[in-house]
């Protein structure tokens, strides 16, 4: 398991930055910071984590869903990278939720996303991928995705 990263603290100007595209997915420096986000997220207990949120300007995040407290019939998913990722489509319908971030440590907000979503995202075997998600997945990939535009939940808190 890789080591875990250093989680950039809101103030810090790099989780600010507008991320990069991805240019070279099987590079092996992309493939090992894919991995210190996996072992960062697990070791965060958190259920997504984005490149920025360790100061890597990349459009690059980890979605990994599980069953929590806030969320019990969330879906157990694998750890799963998202590079270059899109929004597709949304439903008109939306959703207020509680959201925390691991770079703003102890506040939790009431937060609304998109209800359901269609993306499309680049798999760390190069395969690309077009999915819908809803409910608490939505939510993750919204969380995530802004993250990569320098948005953090509380800029969307009402
Ligand atoms: O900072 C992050 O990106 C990790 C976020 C992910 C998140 C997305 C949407 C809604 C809530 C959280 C969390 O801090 S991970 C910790 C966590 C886990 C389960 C439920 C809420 C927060
Ligand atoms: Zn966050």
């Amino acid at each position: 398991m890789a080591e875990s990263l250093q989680i950039t603290q809101l103030g810090n100007p790099a989780l600010r930055q507008q991320a990069q595209f991805v240019d070279n997915i099987q590079d092996k420096r992309l493939q090992q910071l894919i991995d210190a986000l996996i072992a960062t997220a697990v070791a965060s207990n958190g259920v997504g984590i984005a490149a920025p949120q360790v100061s890597q300007s990349f459009r690059l995040f980890i979605v990994a869903s599980r069953p929590n407290l806030r969320y019990p019939n969330a879906p157990q998913m694998e750890p799963t990278a998202m590079i270059n990722p899109q929004i597709i489509a949304h439903s008109t319908e939306i959703v207020k939720g509680w959201e925390g971030c691991l770079s703003v440590p102890g506040i939790r907000g009431l937060v609304p996303r998109y209800q359901t979503i269609e993306v499309e995202y680049t798999s760390r075997n190069s395969k690309v991928h077009r999915q819908v998600f809803t409910d608490f997945v939505a939510r993750i990939f919204q969380h995530e995705y802004d993250h990569l535009d320098g948005i953090v939940f509380l800029d969307r808190v009402e």
